[in-house]
Order: C-alpha cells, then structure tokens, then sequence
C-alpha cells in the first residue's frame, strides 16, 4: 500500500512514518515541498501522486492561538482537507481525515456518539468542524476519524507540558471538571493506518464518520496525576497535582467539560485496537524516559 501522508513532522504523523515498510510505503511531503498555508497547489500535488490513499495528519492545532489566528486556522483545518478531498476523488482514491472531540460543546453528558450534533466552542473546533463538512462535501470515499487529547512521546502535548512543568515547580494546578480521553499518537497510527488499509482493500467501504480513543475516561487533572504516580519513581522530582476548576484557569478558548467519545461503531467497522489509557501512558512513559535516559 502506498500512502500519501500530510503533517509527517507532527505528533500522528511520526507515528505513522515509524510504522512505514516494504509492505506499507509512505511519502510525507515537507513544509518545503508542499506549504499547506497557501494550498492552492495541493490538488496539482496530489495528482502527481503514486498513491492508494491519501491520510491527513496536518492540521493548525494551538487551540488558544487559534482564536487570534482564525483566518490560518481556517485555512489548514477546513480549506486543505477540502482540497485534500477534491484531489482524491478526482483521482478515486479514499482519504482518512482526523478530526477532534473539539468539535463538541461538551454538555451531552455521556459519550458523544458520531451523528451526535456539533456546536464548536471556540475557533480551533470551529476549524475543525468546517474541514468535516468540506471532506463530506467533496464526495471522496472519506473516514473522518474524529480523536481527542492526543500526546506522545514527540512534540508538544499536555504529557510534555506536565513533566517540564513539574520538574521546575512543587505545585502544578490543574483542571478537574473537563472529562475526556487521553489518546497516545500511536494508538491513533495504529488505527489511521488499518482504516487507510481498509479502504484500499474493500472497494465497497463507504467511509463515514467515526471516533477513536483509547479506552476510559478521566480529567486533565487525572491525567496529570497519573503521569506523576507512573512516572514519579524515574523522575528526580514528582509535584503535588491540585485539582482546579476551569473558572480558576482563564483560557482565551473554550474546551468542552465532558467530551468523551463513543468508540463502539469503529471498534465495530474496523480491525482497530483500544488499549486502555493508562496502560498506553505507561508504554508512551516507557519510550520517552528510555529516550531521555540513553541521550
Ligand atoms: N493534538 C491533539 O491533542 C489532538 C489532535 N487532533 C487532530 O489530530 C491530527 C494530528 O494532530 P497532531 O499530530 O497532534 O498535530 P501536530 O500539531 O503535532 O502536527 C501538525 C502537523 O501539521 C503540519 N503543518 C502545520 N501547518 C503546516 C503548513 N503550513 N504546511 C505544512 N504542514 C503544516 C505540521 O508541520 P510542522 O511540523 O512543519 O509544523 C505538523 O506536521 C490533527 O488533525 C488534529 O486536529 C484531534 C484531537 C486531539
Ligand atoms: C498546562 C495546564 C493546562 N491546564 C488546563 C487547560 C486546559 O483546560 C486543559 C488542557 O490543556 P492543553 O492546552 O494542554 O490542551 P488543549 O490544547 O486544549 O488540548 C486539545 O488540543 C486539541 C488540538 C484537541 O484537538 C483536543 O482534543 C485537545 O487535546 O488543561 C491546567 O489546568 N493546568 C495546567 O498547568
Ligand atoms: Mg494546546
């Protein structure tokens, strides 16, 4: 199979180049060679293309800068998986687009399920939720995989922000009434990576709309304590984790309080597996502090 992978350098996209082969190739264009900011070259790029399926890991993802950057946002959210759509019916090959639980205001009170209405609460879920109805719109034999609160052992994520942070203070507050899922970056490869396949080997696959986490629940709060229980005995300092409301943390964007993704119809559809949360932390601790400990 041969992919065609955009955001290559990011935090899905290096999982995805781990799992590369000779049986699974993948090409994963540069900033430099592709600059999805001014898109208009991308159906022209795509064309040009040797691929089976097309899986789009690019995205504007800075949630708070986003409500001062719309019109980017804009542009690499719901303009780019757009074209990345049009391109790829145009050359009748299907697309797996990832999109977040952002999409959701958070008050459903249980899992959201896919057909479940989306109200944005700030601009980066805003983006997010036109670049869904732009793929739908392009007629592309399409899955929207919609994942929430990923991290991993590459880049910027919550997981890095509370072990820098926690290495330099002894109290770190944080938010104990936003309820969701962790999801590790190569969990969510993992299961990109045998939607796209699944696509290129059943023609009759019509794609749609579906979510992926890994399994459970918690808070960020409860995130951040568990990263300090699995990770404390290999840190030299562990910080005391106080649970804070969202009111008592100012952010320029909204998040939703509960938003929590109902899995059940991809674990259905598609061979994917759902380790659950902790379990996944603690594999992605294991990579990480391996790393930092042999640097
Ligand atoms: N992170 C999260 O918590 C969540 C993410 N998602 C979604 O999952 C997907 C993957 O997210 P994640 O891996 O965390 O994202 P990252 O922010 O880690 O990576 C984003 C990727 O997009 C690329 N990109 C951004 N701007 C441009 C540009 N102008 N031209 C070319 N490439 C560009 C980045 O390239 P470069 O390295 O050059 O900047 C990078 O490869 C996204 O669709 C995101 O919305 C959904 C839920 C949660
Ligand atoms: C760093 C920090 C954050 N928080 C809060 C702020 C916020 O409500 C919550 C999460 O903070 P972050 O800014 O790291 O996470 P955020 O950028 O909101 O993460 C989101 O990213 C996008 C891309 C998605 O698609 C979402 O699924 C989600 O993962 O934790 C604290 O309470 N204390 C802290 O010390
Ligand atoms: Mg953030």
């Amino acid at each position: 199979m041969n992919i065609l992978l955009l955001g290559g350098t990011g935090q899905l996209g290096r999982e995805c180049l781990l799992r590369a082969g000779p049986d699974l190739r993948i090409v994963a264009p540069t900033r430099q060679e592709l600059d999805l900011a001014a898109p208009g070259g991308i159906e022209a790029f795509v064309a040009a293309q040797d691929a089976d399926v097309i899986v789009n890991a690019a995205a504007y993802t800075a949630v708070d800068k986003a409500e001062a950057e719309r019109d980017l946002a804009h542009v690499l959210n719901a303009e780019v998986p757009g074209r990345l759509a049009a391109a790829a019916a145009a050359k009748g090959i299907p697309l797996v687009h990832v999109s977040t639980d952002y999409v959701f205001d958070g008050r459903k009170g249980a899992p959201y399920r896919p057909d479940d209405p989306v109200a944005p609460l700030g601009a980066y879920g805003a983006s997010k939720e036109a670049g869904e109805r732009a793929v739908r719109a392009a007629g592309a034999r399409a899955v929207i995989l919609r994942t929430a609160w990923v991290y991993g052992p590459f880049g910027g994520n919550f997981l890095a922000t509370m072990l820098r942070v926690g290495a330099e203070r002894d109290v770190l507050k944080v938010v104990d009434d936003q309820r969701g899922t962790p999801t590790t970056a190569a969990d969510l490869a993992a299961a990109c990576l045998a939607i796209a396949a699944r696509l290129v080997d059943e023609p009759s696959e019509p794609g749609g709309t579906f979510h992926f986490t890994n399994a459970g629940e918690t808070t960020w709060c409860g995130f951040a304590r568990a990263i300090f229980e699995i990770a404390g005995p290999r840190l030299p300092k562990v910080p005391q984790v106080l649970a804070i409301t969202t009111a008592e943390y100012p952010t320029p964007a909204k998040r939703p309080a509960d938003s929590r993704l109902d899995c059940a119809a991809t674990l259905a559809r598609f061979p994917v597996i759902q380790p659950d949360w902790r379990a996944a932390l603690a594999a992605t601790l294991d990579r990480l502090l391996q790393r930092t400990n042999d640097a």
